[in-house]
């Protein structure tokens, strides 16, 4: 939480300026009464020209904010009289500074100071957009008095719960809002005077409804409500669920012909599912001086990518940005990303909506986007405000109905070829990466099933059909040595067919899989399961590694140098870029001590080798000559004798084959420890619990989820796990965790049709027979300890 109070420099003495202020108050009560005078004058473009205090003016001043955009122009006023507001304006048109002043003014009206708690809500969908909005008004209420704070998740609660009802104006997200109306308890919200929804039809929607019905149930109705996004709500039963009166709709772009930015050019691709790892690699080679955001549809497809693009080195810093990251880990990406030129971003949608990242040149669309509303917030990242910017869609050959729905929602897009010279097959590496790190294999197989189950859980089905997308091509082009098991696909029956046709069932699904756990419970977890014993010392020195990984995925790509070229059959628009200085602070790079003793060391290593000199072997040939061991044969020499496509294909059989071995050998792993698992909680319901602490301690350790991502449910072969679909970073879920996941027991129909019944049968497994000893023995055996 952060709050501002800055004071004006005050040159008068405190008794003028206390009647400058009354004079000026009396001015503006007076001009502010009618709205409309403001809007018919066309000459009244300036901040200045309207009824502001000087306060605020100075704000704006200083942040450099003199014209009005049009939803500013034409919103402002009514906000300012009091008026409820449903405002649409294109992506990036300046729609925060339209509900930020009026926040700022109204309280000052009436004199808010501190003792009057809590006067103004925003309610944004997530964390990086309330640190946003919190930053805006931070810039230009610096000048009133008023106390503000961010609430978001991953923050100390108890810090916050301490300040938060001192704070005017409380930037929030919806999950944590709400946790604090429950558990806070000198939080008040009854004297409430304005409640802003930013991502209007986003927090409206589905996905928030409980938290928001409950966050709106501890407000006054009397307040005044504003909404804004750049694709509006109208629905009157959304409207009557927040109370609104009579609100003003301001849609300024309504009647025009795009309801994109004019400067965005948008393109669109079609391309098989197992081609698009490749297209995109090819892309970021030939954009190496570009700001890119690539949006893909799950934590996992984004974790994936991001590792084994940072494995090929594409010569361009990598990030990327998810809901699974810890807080200060995402605002540093968030940071990074604004401050570099020529970079590229891997993101979930949690970076769709209202993020305003400087100049990015492109937005990439890997994964098409659930709705032509999620497409237009995507590509809003990109030509905001005076800027220009292109973006780019792949869609599948079945995908393409997509095409026409945009074109239906006024969005211009055209269809662009990739250019097949430039365009390089990474296949080969990939499965070199799966190879060599298993878990970025094991990555690629959690990437291929959410890439399926969000295919799976879409509800407009006539775009997404799962039963078309070739899996066994697809996980091939992730590197791995055969596809994984996705069981829900066959779960799938004909009864839900037809539920899902029409796309409720879906939703309900959609909505439990995008439950997950916030960092705060992530945490709980970890110390829940602090060692206590030696078994969970030795587990945790395994869960090292874990950390090392983690460690590992979240370090940045390196920058090399490359030429952007024309991979599309389009120009690049051009930008400024400037990218040199940015270049030269990534390469900074701070080693470990660990690391520099280790350096220190070689390097004496090496020096004490070259004092010694080394010795050159050599054999003899027939003639008893004597030749250099080892010949270096030329790409020439080599090229003749050798067919080299051929070359490649043995070694990719090669790969492929002790991959698959490999993989036979995990599985068995993994199916010792769950075994292990389920003994130990047979043994455990036997009411041996006494002997039983340790293995129970080891096997919450280790379900936490192996060494690779700590982060799933047990069941994980299932395919269908409590986690992630693009909207899943939503802290509003987090918070409703523990109801959401009963839901999703219910929802889950077919899922669970199976489970009981699997569990069941294992559990015939007799292990009352065996002394007690010997079944921790064969339990930890089971777990290869
Ligand atoms: N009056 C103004 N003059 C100059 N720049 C402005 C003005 N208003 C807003 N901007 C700038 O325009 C950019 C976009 O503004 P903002 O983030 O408010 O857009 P938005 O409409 O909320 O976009 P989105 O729909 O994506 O959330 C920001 O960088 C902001 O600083």
């Amino acid at each position: 939480m952060g709050n501002f109070k800055v004071k004006e420099s005050h040159k008068l003495p405190r008794k003028q300026r206390k009647i400058n202020e009354k004079k000026e108050l009396i001015e503006i009560e007076e001009k502010i009464k009618d709205p409309e005078v403001f809007l018919k004058d066309e000459t009244i473009t300036q901040f200045k020209q309207l009824p502001l205090s000087s306060f605020t003016l100075k704000g704006l001043a200083q942040a450099h904010y003199v014209e009005m955009t049009d939803i500013q122009r034409k919103s402002i006023p009514y906000a300012l009289a009091g008026k409820d507001i449903l405002g649409a304006a294109k992506t990036g048109s300046g729609k925060t500074l339209a509900f930020i002043l009026p926040i700022l003014e109204n309280l000052y009206r009436i004199k808010w100071s501190q003792v009057d708690g809590v006067g103004a809500i925003v309610i944004s969908p997530t964390r990086e957009l309330a640190l946003q909005i919190f930053e805006v008004l931070r810039k230009v209420g610096k000048f009133h008095s008023f106390s503000a704070g961010l609430l978001i998740g991953g923050k100390d609660l108890k810090v916050e719960q301490q300040r938060v009802s001192k704070m005017n104006i409380l930037i929030c997200t919806p999950g944590r809002l709400l946790q604090h109306m429950d558990q806070t308890a000198d939080f008040n919200c009854d004297n409430i005077q304005m409640l802003v929804l930013d991502e209007a039809d986003r927090i409206l929607d589905f996905g928030f409804q409980k938290t928001l019905n409950a966050i709106v149930n501890f407000m006054p109705k009397d307040r005044q409500t504003l909404l804004f996004s750049a694709t509006q709500t109208k629905s009157v039963k959304d409207l009557a669920r927040l109370s609104l009166e009579n609100p003003e709709y301001v849609a300024v772009h309504e009647k025009e012909k795009y309801s994109t930015p004019k400067s965005l050019v948008q393109k669109y691709l079609i391309c098989e599912l197992n081609e698009k790892l490749n297209i995109l690699y090819s892309f970021i080679k030939t954009h190496l001086k570009s700001k890119i955001l690539v949006f893909l549809s799950s934590c996992k497809q984004v974790r994936y990518v991001y590792e084994a693009f940072c494995k090929l080195h594409p010569g361009v810093p990598l990030y990327c940005l998810h809901g699974k990251q810890k807080q200060n880990k995402r605002i540093a990406i968030f940071d990074q990303f604004c401050r570099k030129t020529a970079v590229c971003l891997f993101a979930t949608d949690i970076a769709a909506r209202g993020l305003d990242f400087p100049s990015v040149d492109w937005v990439v669309q890997v994964d098409c986007p659930e709705d032509c509303d999620t497409y237009i917030h995507r590509v809003g990242r990109t030509a905001r405000y005076n800027s220009t910017g292109q973006a780019l869609l792949f869609l599948l050959p079945s995908e393409v109905k997509f095409a026409s729905l945009l074109t239906e929602k006024k969005v211009p897009i055209e269809e662009i070829k990739i250019n097949p010279k430039k365009n390089t097959s990474i296949q080969q590496q990939l499965v070199g990466i799966c190879s060599k790190y298993p878990e970025i294999k094991y990555l690629g197989q959690k990437a291929f099933i959410s890439y399926m189950r969000s295919i799976y859980l879409q509800s407009n089905k006539e775009v997404f059909d799962v039963q078309q997308l070739p899996a066994e091509k697809f996980s091939e082009s992730l590197g791995l040595p055969g596809a994984p098991k996705i069981k829900f696909i066959k779960k799938s029956g004909e009864k839900n067919k037809s539920r899902q046709a029409n796309g409720q069932i879906s939703k309900e699904l959609m909505n439990a899989i995008k439950d997950s756990d916030t960092e705060e419970q992530e945490e709980e977890k970890e110390k829940k399961i602090k060692p206590k014993t030696k078994i969970d010392k030795l587990f945790n020195k395994k869960s090292n590694v874990l950390e090392h990984y983690n460690k590992l995925i979240e370090e940045d790509g390196k920058a090399e140098e490359s030429d952007d070229d024309d991979f599309l059959t389009i120009k690049r628009y051009d930008h400024d870029l400037d990218s040199d200085a940015e270049n030269e602070a990534n390469t900074k790079v701070t080693l470990p001590p660990e690391e520099i003793t280790k350096k220190k060391l070689m390097k004496l290593k090496e020096k004490e080798l070259k004092s010694r000199g080394t010795g050159t072997k050599f054999k003899f040939d027939d003639e008893g000559n004597a030749v250099p061991l080892y010949t270096l044969e030329s790409l020439a020499e080599y090229e003749e004798k050798n067919d080299i496509g051929e070359q490649q294909k043995i070694y990719l059989e090669k790969n492929t084959e002790e991959l698959q071995k490999e993989d036979v050998i995990d599985k068995q792993t993994q199916k010792e420890k769950l075994k292990a698992k389920r003994l130990i909680k047979k043994l455990k319901r036997t009411g041996q619990d006494e002997f039983m602490d340790e293995p129970t301690v080891v096997l919450g350790g280790a379900s936490d989820e192996d060494e690779y991502s700590g982060e799933d449910d047990e069941g994980e072969d299932d395919g269908f796990n409590s986690e992630e679909y693009s909207g899943e970073d939503q802290d509003e879920m987090e918070y409703e965790e523990s109801s959401s996941k009963k839901r999703k027991s219910n929802d889950n129909v077919d899922n669970d049709d199976e489970e009981p019944k699997e569990s069941s049968k294992k559990q015939k497994l007799n292990v009352d027979d065996i002394s007690l000893k010997d079944q921790e023995e064969l339990a930890l055996k089971l777990l290869g300890m």
